[in-house]
């Protein structure tokens, strides 16, 4: 008979009933304030996002902060933003010196002027114009940690409350355990925990990127949980083990309405591996090491089936299967942009300061604020190659929400589609493209694209993804 934590685990990674995802996703648009659409189910296609009232060209659909986001390890380096919205930081001074104070080649800083860099990052040089583009100064994380800053007390405290309390390795003050901040459960940070999170940050950084969501999630719930706990505690007959489940199952409502599989079954076999029962038991070898480390800083007795290993690899599935890609457009680019419209005289002046900035800086001047986020509303849009809305930010969006763009009019009742990848590449293509989604696209344009491959005489048949067939004629056919 299957032990108690086995059916919990169970419990939390199968797929929901309809009825519990509406009515969470019903709360996300209410909390959203969103209008004119709904999540509805389709045997199909499983949930997907529809218009209830008409859209025009143009129109934004959807705005929508991240449920759980975080900035690529690699770019951190480039681009000081706040960990919470991606909004950039300080100034264009701060930025430039500390991209260019993080190049290294050969462990050398490549910089025009070590001494200038350090001022500038100080605030204690200035260059020409830098103040129109003025940035939120940085606040400090509230448990005083080094890895995350903020733009403003809000979003240090969202990012507190939703999963960095219990992640954050506190900084010198609380490693000697004076740091009591608000909540329950304790942000007292003993050495050991913060060598624990150091060990976890660590492989991350050098594995996967998405054991950092992954963390924040399991994080998250776990205050959740706590927090239930707190406003309904244990009842009646009701035993302590059965209302740590239940504040469980209360905290993993968001994460359970997200579509998932777990993570090393799910994901698509790369091309150039011929070895799939060792590339699956290596995913599942790596998640299994990511989890062991989170364990050894968050795990709590009373929540045991939120660090099962099957749980660990359905959150990062749900990721692997919804992901949008966080990109936000860096202040120093159009910085540039502005010294090149000065007037020529005022341009040769400034450039004498900006000019080796910019050579140093050479093709990454531009270089975004770049991530990977989870959207609980956005993550129900199906995908169509043919699709009447887009994932577009304006100048105006500074920060990390998704914003869902209507691409072409919308009429009331109408499924809302994006396109997952490149919608112009050839039908072959984009089938394998979405492989990595684990679905042959059955949108207008591939049903009819698939009939006249079908129709074709067989010696010319265009492949259908099912068939794959590698031969050149294929290729030039999709073309
Ligand atoms: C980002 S989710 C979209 C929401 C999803 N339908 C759900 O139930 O949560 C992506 C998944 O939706 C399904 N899907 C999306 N677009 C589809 C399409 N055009 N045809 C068939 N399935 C699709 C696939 O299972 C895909 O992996």
């Amino acid at each position: 008979m299957a032990s108690q934590l086995e059916r919990q685990m169970q419990e939390l990674i199968r797929p929901v009933s309809e009825q519990e995802v509406s009515r969470y996703l019903r709360k996300v648009i209410r909390t959203l304030g969103t209008e004119g659409v709904e999540v509805r189910s389709t045997a199909a296609k499983g949930k997907g996002l529809y218009a209830t009232e008409d859209f025009n060209d143009g129109e934004v659909l959807l705005k929508e902060p991240p449920f759980v986001a975080g900035q690529h390890a690699l770019n951190r380096s480039k681009a000081v933003v706040c960990a919470n919205c991606f909004r950039f930081l300080g100034s264009v001074e701060l930025q430039i010196a500390w991209h260019l104070l993080c190049d290294k080649y050969e462990g050398q800083p490549i910089v025009p002027d070590i001494n200038l860099l350090k001022q500038l990052q100080a605030s204690k040089s200035h260059l020409p114009g830098s103040e129109k583009f003025s940035l939120p100064a940085p606040v400090e994380c509230p448990g005083h940690c080094q890895h995350e800053i903020f733009c403003s007390p809000m979003c240090a405290q969202t990012a507190w409350e939703s999963h960095h309390r219990l992640l954050c390795d506190g900084g010198s003050q609380s490693a000697r355990g004076e740091a009591r901040l608000s909540g329950s459960i304790s942000h007292v940070v003993v050495p050991a925990k913060a060598a624990a999170l150091a060990a976890f940050r660590e492989h991350a950084d050098a594995t996967n990127d998405i054991f950092h969501l992954a963390a924040k999630v399991v994080a998250g719930t776990l205050l959740d949980a706590e927090s239930v706990l707190e406003q309904y505690p244990a009842h009646g007959n009701e035993t302590a083990e059965e209302a740590n489940w239940r504040a469980l199952r209360t905290a993993w409502q968001p994460i359970a309405a997200g579509f998932k599989a777990i993570w090393w079954k799910s994901v698509a076999l790369p091309e150039d591996v011929f070895d799939e029962d060792d590339f699956r038991a290596n995913l599942k070898d790596l998640a299994s090491q990511s989890l062991g480390l989170l364990k050894n800083c968050l795990f709590d007795p009373r929540f045991p089936a939120l660090f099962c290993l099957d749980v660990y690899g359905s959150i990062i599935g749900m990721f692997e299967l919804n992901n949008l890609d966080v990109v936000v457009a860096s202040p120093v680019e159009d910085f540039f942009l502005m010294i090149d419209g000065l007037p020529a005289a005022s341009k040769v002046e400034a450039e004498k300061l900006t000019g080796p900035l910019l050579d140093a800086l050479d093709k990454s001047y531009d270089t975004p604020c770049e991530g990977t986020a989870f959207y609980s509303l956005q993550s129900c849009i199906n995908h169509s190659c043919d699709p009447n809305a887009q994932a577009l930010k304006g100048d105006d969006d500074i920060d990390g929400q998704a914003v869902i763009v209507v691409k072409k009019p919308i009429g009331k009742g109408d499924e809302i589609t994006i396109s997952y990848i490149d919608e112009l590449m050839p039908y072959k293509q984009r089938q394998e493209a979405l492989r990595d989604y684990g679905f042959t696209c059955s949108c207008k344009v591939c049903l009819e694209e698939r009939g006249t491959a079908a129709s074709r005489p067989a010696s010319s048949m265009n492949a259908a993804p099912q068939a794959s067939s590698d031969s050149e004629e294929d290729d030039e056919d999709d073309d």
